[in-house]
């Protein structure tokens, strides 16, 4: 891996008594892609809008490709894709127009930009739409085509770094699972992708890297199978609560086979597990259904899913819980 295209050290930005970035650090080398991850109000626009220049930092560094981003924020945005998570202002133009455009824009011959735009309308499979007009107040194209072509007008040209932000909401599965194999081919072309998301699930498809923000603070960075924490085969047994949310696993019999992770998550318990233990997970689900002391349970693989929620919010929530 060549030199970082994002480096950002340190970085604090608050907002009155609100830490909304409290000493982020993170890098995006060239070809990676990184996910950033967070709870609502995370600080994960803030930390966007910083790194394009919108917001200036407390204190603390930015470096986009080499580019001092807090001392010369113009120069560095010439560097940097972005995706924003409001959508594009595209009334009056074509989705084939705006992602031409904005190829131009990036300095672009015309038929660079037109082979561009084309090679991202059968990516995402946006053709039927390519000519039809965005009109106001959100007429002419549904919500989900309009963040594709946003999307599309973030991918098009070749830069150092591309940023995302939420760029799947309102997008059909397919259509995402599209988009997440364009992410990636972005990486796979040399741009360094830094990307925003609360699909924690999809995203790990693609990512190299995840960083885990919880009230500005950076609380997990790792690869998804550092994060996922020990073996491959871990599994998760699920159990769903009923609606009183009396949780048997909090029982003084306890869970009787060993658990390396335990989240509560609403009316959900996810307990991480070996895979040998298996049987043994399931007899006691099924005993626990059977004595209809919960809803419901399902054993999976462990998903980073289980590690976001572990790292954030519903390791508060059960920490509460289990000290309530
Ligand atoms: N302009 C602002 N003025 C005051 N507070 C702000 C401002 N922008 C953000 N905040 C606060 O900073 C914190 C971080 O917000 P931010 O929008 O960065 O979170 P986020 O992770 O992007 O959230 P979401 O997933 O909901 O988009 C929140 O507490 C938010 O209320």
């Amino acid at each position: 891996m060549g030199d970082a295209v994002l480096e950002i050290e340190g970085l604090t930005r608050r907002f009155g008594r609100v830490v909304a970035n409290d000493g982020v650090g993170l890098r995006v080398g060239p070809g990676e892609v990184v996910g950033l991850l967070g709870h609502n109000g995370a600080g994960k626009t803030t930390l966007v809008s910083q790194i394009v220049g919108l917001l200036r930092p407390d204190s603390g560094s930015i470096r986009v490709a080499g580019v001092d981003a807090v001392a010369d924020p113009a120069t560095a945005r010439r560097c940097v894709a972005l995706q924003a998570q409001a959508q594009a202002p595209i009334d009056g133009l074509t989705p084939r127009s705006v992602i031409e455009i904005a190829g131009r824009l990036r300095g672009m011959s015309r038929a660079d930009a037109r082979a561009a735009a084309k090679t991202l309308a059968d990516e995402l499979d946006i053709h039927e739409w390519l000519d039809r007009r965005a009109t106001p107040d959100g007429g002419g194209l549904s919500g989900g085509v309009r963040r594709l072509t946003a999307f599309a007008m973030a991918a098009v040209a070749p830069v150092p770094l591309v940023v995302l932000d939420e760029p799947t909401n309102d997008v059909d599965a397919a259509r995402r699972r599209r988009l997440w194999d364009t992410v990636r081919r972005l990486g796979d072309d040399g741009a360094g992708v830094l990307l925003v998301t609360h699909n924690v699930v999809e995203a790990e498809r693609v990512v190299d890297e995840l960083v885990v923000l919880d009230h500005g603070r950076v609380v997990a960075a790792g690869s998804p199978g550092r994060l996922r924490g020990t073996g491959d085969d871990d599994l998760r047994l699920e159990l769903s609560l009923h609606p009183d949310g009396a949780d048997p696993s909090e029982a003084p019999a306890g869970v009787p086979i060993p658990v390396t992770r335990r989240v509560r998550a609403g009316r959900r318990v996810l307990l991480t597990l070996a895979a040998a233990d298996a049987e043994a997970a399931v007899a006691w689900a099924t005993a626990l259904r059977t004595d209809r002391l919960i809803e419901g349970y399902a054993l999976v693989p462990t998903s980073l899913e289980d590690v976001y929620l572990a790292a954030t919010g519903a390791a508060t929530t059960h920490a509460e819980a289990t000290h309530a």
